[in-house]
């Protein structure tokens, strides 16, 4: 079996010794059941009897293929690789996907020789020197620990974080961190281009261990896969909105940032003063290029205007069933210019409003949409549930200068949610719009619900708001750049 890095992001491995009455096999298929990617059976001299506590089993060949055996035909089930540790033999016998092994086993070059090249090898390797060698003895992941104190393993040594990052930035395989990893503190490994957290404790010793592993993986798998989002948009020559903004923020969110430009704007922070519209043409033609090779976790709709745009952009994410995609219903300047006329808003609604898992209108849009006069909190909250009735997509109704200042209404199947913001007195608030709805996007590339996505994307605004960027003669860009804190 070839190893794929994202096989490795919830690598559980079986406890020493599990709770009275619960089978290991029963144990290992919660932890599949909530997400588990990886398992290794690891197995130490004895267990205590899970049928009576006051004993103890001695781990005899016999028992270890018995439980092998079990284990591996769950994996099979889950489609998961099983690898064994240290038992290279006995991985050879019943042909187990691969095994791990310690700078004190076998040598990778022998076990190579047993198992041959399409088995996994794994090797423990908590030196920069031992990585390396690993790497270049044929190893296909690297084990480096202990991340954190664990008290599972007696005679793990502790591996600082900088030092563990040098170690994944060193060598071209993967390396999966080890040693006291836990739910709440895995966090502290996140952008050190590990590959995966190999945990035991943190996952069976908890009562439920289908649902810890699912919080684990929920965790894992947003720091260690490659997210990937899609802004489809018009291009702002003065950088702070449009495309530029939506890849700037992508990135800002560790997320691979796409484009797909539906227009070229000259404009600066004090105003647009031309529009060159690509063919709607070669605006497919983009979206194809995109689609057919890296496929986008998210999609971020702004700029289009005009009716032939908007229809290229529903055929082609109908084609590709292009999902979760953002709206921002681009209509209204903010100097209260109408932007897309009546073909275009027509277009908009029918073909495109189906399709949007969440839009992101501004008051004036909303009244558009909504064919309602908004002038309090109470006209935005009955505008949003009618634009909800007749589309039938989430909507974020953003807060006016008048109305609200700084907080928004989300209306969804639930109902109203208010999302209370933090009022920044910067002037410079050019892109704001194309911002908000890029950073939602790339929350929900990331996997995060859609509430907490909004939620997430109001905090990073505020955060390129106090930054105090101040530039150009008008209203200026936002500071993108600023770090995201993973509690954000
Ligand atoms: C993924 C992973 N990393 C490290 C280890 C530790 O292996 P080793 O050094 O051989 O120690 P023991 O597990 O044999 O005590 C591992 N098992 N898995
Ligand atoms: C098996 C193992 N190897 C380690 C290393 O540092 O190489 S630490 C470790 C124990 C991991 O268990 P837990 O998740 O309970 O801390
Ligand atoms: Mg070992």
């Amino acid at each position: 079996m070839k190893l794929t890095r994202s096989q490795l992001a919830v690598y559980v491995i079986t406890p020493p010794t599990y709770p009275t009455g619960q089978e290991l096999a029963d144990q290992v298929e919660q932890s599949l059941k909530g997400g588990a990617t990886i398992i290794q059976l690891r197995r130490k001299g004895s267990i205590i009897d899970p049928k009576d506590s006051t004993k103890t089993i001695t781990i005899t060949p016999e028992l270890m293929r018995e439980e092998a055996l079990l284990i591996q035909a769950l994996c099979k089930q889950y489609n998961v690789p099983f690898l064994i540790d240290d038992n290279v033999q006995l991985a050879a016998d019943i042909k187990a996907d691969g095994v791990h092994i310690g700078q004190d086993d076998m040598p990778i070059a022998e076990a190579r020789k047993i198992l041959g090249d399409d088995v996994i090898i794994g090797l423990t390797a908590n030196k920069l020197d031992d990585a390396i060698r690993a790497y270049e003895e044929g190893a296909d992941y690297v084990g480096s620990g202990a991340v954190f104190a664990t008290g599972t393993k007696n005679d793990a040594t502790p591996l600082s974080h900088k030092a563990f990052e040098t170690i994944c930035r060193s060598i071209p395989i993967p390396v999966v961190a080890i040693g006291g990893i836990t739910e709440s503190n895995m966090d502290q490994l996140d952008t050190t281009g590990l590959a995966g957290f190999a945990i035991i404790s943190d996952i069976f010793n908890d009562a439920d261990i289908e649902t810890k592993t699912s919080r684990i993986a929920q965790k894992a798998n947003r720091m260690v896969l490659p997210h990937t989002a899609l802004t489809i948009a018009g291009s702002d020559s003065s950088g702070g909105a449009g495309i530029q903004a939506d890849l700037k923020t992508m990135m800002a969110h560790h997320v691979y940032g796409m484009s797909a430009i539906t227009a070229l704007t000259a404009q600066n922070t004090t105003g647009v003063t031309s529009i060159f519209n690509t063919t709607p043409q070669f605006l497919g033609e983009q979206l194809d290029a995109v689609f057919t090779d890296i496929r986008p976790d998210a999609v971020k709709i702004g700029m289009l205007s005009t009716k032939e745009l908007i229809q290229v952009v529903a055929e082609k994410l109908r084609q590709y069933d292009a999902k979760p995609v953002v709206l921002d219903p681009v209509m209204v300047a903010t100097s209260g210019a109408r932007l897309i006329d009546e073909n275009a808003l027509d277009a908009l609604v029918n073909d495109l409003l189906p399709l949007a898992t969440v839009i992101t209108p501004n008051i004036p849009e909303a009244e558009i949409l909504s064919r309602e006069s908004i002038k309090t909190a109470a006209d935005m909250e009955h505008a949003a549930k009618t634009i909800f009735d007749t589309y039938g997509c989430t909507i974020l109704l953003k807060g006016g200068h008048t109305i609200n200042d700084a907080n928004d209404l989300v209306y969804d199947a639930n109902g109203i949610h208010w999302i209370t913001g933090q009022r920044i007195q910067n002037p410079n608030t050019h892109g704001t719009g194309c911002t908000l709805s890029s950073a939602i996007a790339s929350n929900l590339a990331k996997g995060y619900p859609l509430l907490e996505s909004i939620e997430r994307a109001k905090r990073y605004i505020s955060l390129t708001l106090s930054a105090m960027l101040d530039l150009g003669q008008g209203s200026g860009p936002l500071e993108h750049g600023v770090k995201i804190k993973n509690e954000l």
